[in-house]
């Protein structure tokens, strides 16, 4: 069945009244989406911010008297003006089959490829992570995540005690696993994001290896390789823990931290590592270093 689309652009104060109001209208769905391409930094568990300029789309059949529709909503509205609107068609196609065609395999540095489970590994013989891209952050296609991985392909895990902080999906904790680290603890505050990981690390065969841990439950231990793509902000506030949590000798590599963040980051981890020179890809930077 083809749809229509009401499509009205608004901000974050309005967005949740006009979403209700296509609810009740009788919208199949309704999409909030950014309309400024305004990035929302990674919300703490439970939050749902939006964006300052939101598009509000609401879902119908084709056969809905759409004039009608937007007639009553500016009876709702008012006294105010309804936000800026429009109709639009909107094709009917199998959506899920298009989603699937928008991911395939995925391949970081030289030997590590992330693996969609409907897709078959194109390289049997590498280092493949079978992982499904979806909502949560951490399926491989992130630049702070590809980063990361294209570091971890570069190091020699064999036998490795690995601590993932902010593990998410779990992606640089199988990777860690699977290029060979002994044990690996994913640390995250988020328990839905340790529920992912413990899903994830079972379905790649390496659950045995990985240890998905709330940050109060890491052992007083020091491990040789500390992987934290997290932000600036928290990277910065946990400089201290993490820098005590590495070995010396051991090596660790921060993402999720803007070009123009980079200075304070490493100034924060130099007293504790040697900070070598920062990488950037698609406005996100890399730092790595080894503990002193
Ligand atoms: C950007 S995602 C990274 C996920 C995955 N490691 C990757 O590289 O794709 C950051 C993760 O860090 C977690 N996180 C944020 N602040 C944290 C903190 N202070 N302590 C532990 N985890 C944190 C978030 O819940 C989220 O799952």
């Amino acid at each position: 069945m083809p749809w229509l689309q009401l499509i009205l652009e608004t901000d974050a104060e309005s967005a949740d009244r006009l979403s209700e109001q296509l609810s009740e209208a009788g919208a199949a769905a309704v999409t909030l989406n950014d309309s400024a391409d305004q990035p929302l930094f990674e919300p703490l568990p439970g939050a749902t911010p939006l964006w300052s300029h939101t598009r509000v789309i609401g879902l119908f059949p084709a056969d809905t008297d759409m004039d009608a529709l937007v007639g009553s909503l500016v009876r709702e509205y008012a006294p105010e003006p309804l936000p800026p609107h429009r109709v639009e068609p909107l094709e009917d196609k199998d959506w899920t089959r298009a989603w699937m065609d928008t991911f395939k395999p995925m391949r970081f540095g030289e030997r590590l490829w992330i693996v969609p489970s409907w897709c078959e590994p194109p390289s049997p013989g590498d280092v493949n992570i079978l992982l499904d891209p979806g909502l949560a952050f951490g399926t491989g296609t992130h630049a702070t995540t590809r980063l990361c991985l294209e570091w971890l392909d570069g190091q020699a895990l064999n036998g490795k005690e690995v601590l993932d902080y902010g593990c998410g999906s779990g992606i640089l904790a199988i990777a860690a696993a699977k290029l060979g680290a002994s044990h690996i603890r994913a640390v995250d505050i988020d328990p839905q994001a340790l529920v992912a990981t413990a899903d994830n690390a079972a379905r790649n065969g390496c659950e045995a290896l990985i240890e998905p841990l709330l940050p109060g439950q890491l052992p007083p231990m020091q491990f040789d390789l500390l992987t934290a793509n997290i932000l600036a902000t928290p990277l910065i506030e946990l400089a201290p823990t993490l820098s005590a949590l590495v070995r010396p000798g051991g090596a660790m590599v921060l993402s999720g931290i803007l070009p123009d963040q980079a200075d304070a980051v490493a100034a924060a981890y130099r007293p504790a590592f040697e900070v070598g020179p920062s990488v950037e890809q698609d406005g996100w930077v890399r730092l790595s270093g080894t503990r002193t």
